[in-house]
């Protein structure tokens, strides 16, 4: 299977954070959600990536070319949201397309036209005059219109409100639809990445805790709530991390149905990607 992103040994150090050789990588065609709380290291993962702060160490290989010798034709190849508008603010959406066109040799007017009518933006408002919202969808819009191979998204969703956020992921599902596009998208936002994504990457403290197909996790994890006598009853191996709320103990297994038959009287439940996280990074094992 070809890959669109290939991250081998990533590695970047400050003086208080290390990001600690980082390994996955994004088969064409798909969606990876990229996950973790505050500070874990995913922008500087994802900045890494695009050659905006420089790596320790490591290999990234975007479209099966070497990051550190990226040519231009490939960088167009490659579309990216942050959270935040960099477009100058005196701006129409109509300007800036005339501007963009110039940049991207593969610039889709009617394309583009037709995604700020779907998303609502208005075409000839000057950008200042526009919401949060409005320009996170428009530095979306603009990232599609070029017709990346590979798009990659920094907390670009969080600002929207579900209705809107709803189109953006139809468009995501679009978009690689033909098996030769594919996504990398940060989002704290993990209901989003359960709808759409095909893998999940986890990042805690600079680390990769696992990349895992999404319907690995959803079809198979499962939370046990139980007591105290029952807590001290389940094998130690089938626990990967638990917590005790009040008197309920939550345990995060890997095979919910195994845990159904193993243990009869305890209650298994699925997990969330939320509660997968929580349990990760608050439980203990
Ligand atoms: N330029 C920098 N100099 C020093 N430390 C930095 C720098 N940039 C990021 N860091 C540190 O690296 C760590 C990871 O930050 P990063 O922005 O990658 O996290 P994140 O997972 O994207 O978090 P969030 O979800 O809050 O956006 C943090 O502890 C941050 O303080």
């Amino acid at each position: 299977m070809n890959a669109a992103l290939t991250i081998t040994g990533l590695t970047k150090k400050y003086s208080n954070f290390t990001l600690d050789n980082i390994s996955f990588s994004i088969p064409s065609g798909s969606i990876v959600g990229l996950i973790g709380e505050n500070g874990a290291g995913k922008s500087t993962t994802v900045n890494s990536i695009l050659g905006l702060i420089k790596k320790d160490s490591g290999k990234i290989m975007i479209l099966g070319h070497d990051i550190d010798s990226f040519d231009y034709a490939v960088k167009e190849k490659v579309g990216v949201v942050f959270d935040g508008s960099n477009f100058s603010e005196e701006l129409t959406p109509i300007k800036l397309s005339k501007v963009l066109c110039n940049i991207y040799s593969s610039w889709d007017k009617p394309y583009y036209n037709n995604l700020l009518s779907r998303l609502g933006i208005p075409a000839s408002k000057k950008i200042k005059t526009f919401s949060k919202g409005m320009k996170m969808k428009l530095s979306i819009v603009v990232a599609f219109a070029h017709h990346p191979h590979l798009l990659i998204l920094d907390e670009a969703t969080s600002g929207l409100d579900p209705i809107v956020r709803d189109d953006i992921l139809d468009m995501f599902l679009e978009f690689v639809q033909d098996e030769e596009h594919s996504i990398l998208v940060s989002s704290h936002i993990t209901s989003d990445l359960e709808k759409v994504a095909d893998y999940i990457v986890f990042i805690h403290a600079g680390k990769i805790i696992f990349c895992k197909t999404k319907d690995e996790l959803l079809e198979y994890y499962g939370i046990i709530k139980c007591g105290a006598a029952q807590f001290d009853a389940i094998d130690k191996n089938d626990i990967i991390a638990y917590r005790k709320q009040d008197y309920e103990w939550q345990i995060l297994v890997a095979n919910r149905g195994r845990a159904v038959k193993k243990y009869p009287k305890a209650i298994v439940i699925p997990a969330t990607i939320d509660e997968i996280m929580l349990l990760y990074v608050k439980g203990e094992n």
